[in-house]
């Protein structure tokens, strides 16, 4: 064939195109995606709808009534009935695709044959999830959404709620404090870990809510952000002091519900509360999410006055961990392992932060703390994160749901300008006062920041 083409004189630009279309789907999968993969995933889908389905063992015996119409009409074969096709939604990524299960399917039998539909229609990935019962939504990923990540314009981001980063169905992933108050996040150095706490300020930065950082890296991480925080403790001793005025801080604003509680007479139903988000706006105290980067340092103990000093940090963590939702006080731990060796307290801590994103690991062992409670399959994800892609992580939570995700490039200087920017909304705290870092904006120029 090729030689013919030569003949007729198309056989170089032909090799040229096809050069160039290969180039394209390498270098800008986006755009080869929108001019030639949507096209002709498309033209698939239209073309084979029924017989992928009846491959991939997705179609169900006719109704008896179906049978009879179709005999009587057409004297056809009747064939069997694949799940009813909604409108096909091209995206910038992929396609969605609505199907209304037949009697006797779920969404499990489709889900187990997403890698058999991804290959019958040329693309990089299907994503099934349930809308309702009975309909469940495919989503057909074009490309590999996670290489060059870019945040899809309408993220559902809010009041405590910061889209972080990208899902590998190319959905954001949402951090939402209210929903999963607490979260740890692993990895293993040079993972990533930073990248993400760096969004989650930058998020947070522009609400009104005040951010609090343990950072016993002496302050390397979270310094640059200091503008916009209410308080940062730097090394054990300051952290010991400053979880001491976080955990008074929460009994007081237990008090605040408490004394609300002694509901007079004829108070409606809805104005009883038991936790901050209860209380009337204008009483309301602003919420608290609280950084800990590289939780292991507040472990570590050389001496049994450092013990002393460990075990109080860990019981009050817990304490926060336990009791700090109803107060609006949220806990943001970092660190490159978490398990039962870290000593005392470890483990019932770790099963307090209910969120979970593991990054790259140097072991299944430290993906096992991380992920070990949600899914198998979550910690096998998680051992295979390249070594490459950094902010590649695995996001759990523990009722059992799992996804890969990567959080989009922010660099430093960006994020710490966000937070110079925002100053003017750091909350007044008295208790947080002593703890406010006060040559920030200094600290940050004369760190010289990376871009
Ligand atoms: N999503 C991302 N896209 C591109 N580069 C990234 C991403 N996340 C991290 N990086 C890069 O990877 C490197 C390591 O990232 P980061 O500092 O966040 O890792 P870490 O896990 O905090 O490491 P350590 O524990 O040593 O502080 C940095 O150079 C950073 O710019």
């Amino acid at each position: 064939m090729s030689e013919l083409l030569t003949v007729l004189g198309v056989g170089g630009p032909l090799a040229v195109m096809g050069g160039t279309v290969a180039v394209a789907r390498e270098k800008c999968p986006s755009v080869y995606w929108s001019a030639v993969g949507l096209p002709l995933s498309t033209v698939r889908l239209l073309g084979s709808y029924g017989s992928v389905m009846d491959a991939c063992g997705l179609t169900v015996a006719p109704s008896r009534l179906r049978a009879l119409a179709v005999r009587a009409a057409t004297r056809r074969e009747v064939r069997p009935v694949p799940p009813r096709r909604g409108l096909l939604w091209p995206t910038s990524t992929g396609l969605r695709l609505r199907l209304r299960l037949a009697a006797g399917q779920e969404v499990a039998d489709v889900a187990a044959s997403a890698e058999r539909l991804r290959h019958a229609w040329g693309v990089h990935a299907v994503h099934v999830s349930e809308i309702r019962p009975g309909t469940v939504e495919l989503r057909l990923v074009g490309f590999d959404v996670l290489r060059d990540v870019r945040m899809p314009r309408h993220t559902q981001g809010g009041y405590l709620r910061v889209p972080v980063a990208l899902r590998e169905d190319a959905t954001a992933f949402v951090r939402d404090y209210r929903a999963i108050p607490h979260q740890l996040t692993l990895g293993a150095t040079l993972s990533g870990k930073s990248m993400y706490l760096r969004h989650l300020v930058a998020g947070l930065a522009g609400q009104d809510v005040a951010l609090v950082g343990i950072d016993c890296k002496r302050g390397v991480e979270l310094a640059p952000f200091a503008s916009r925080l209410s308080a940062l403790a730097t090394d054990p001793v300051e952290a010991a002091e400053l979880l001491s005025v976080m955990v008074r801080l929460m009994d007081r604003r237990y008090d605040l519900i408490r004394a609300r509680q002694n509901i007079p007479v004829g108070t409606p139903d809805q104005a009883i509360t038991s936790d901050l988000w209860g209380l009337p706006e204008e009483e309301r105290p602003v919420p608290v999410v609280v950084f800990v980067d590289e939780v292991a340092e507040l472990f570590l103990a050389a001496t049994r006055k450092d013990e002393e000093r460990r075990d109080e940090m860990v019981t009050q963590l817990i304490r926060l961990a336990q009791l700090g939702r109803a107060a609006g006080i949220y806990l943001e731990v970092c660190g490159q392992r978490f398990g039962a060796e870290l000593g005392k307290g470890a483990t019932m801590l770790r099963a307090q932060l209910s969120g979970r994103v593991c990054h790259r690991v140097n072991d299944e062992a430290s993906a096992k703390m991380a992920l070990g409670d949600i899914a198998p399959e979550a910690v096998i994800a998680a051992c295979s994160v390249p070594a490459d892609r950094p902010g590649t992580a695995v996001a759990g939570d523990t009722s059992g749901g799992w996804s890969r995700i990567r959080t989009p490039y922010l660099s430093l200087a960006d994020a710490a300008d966000r937070c110079v920017k925002t100053a003017h909304l750091v909350p007044e705290l008295r208790e947080l006062a002593p703890f406010k870092p006060v040559n920030v904006s200094t600290a940050v120029e004369a760190g010289g920041l990376p871009a």
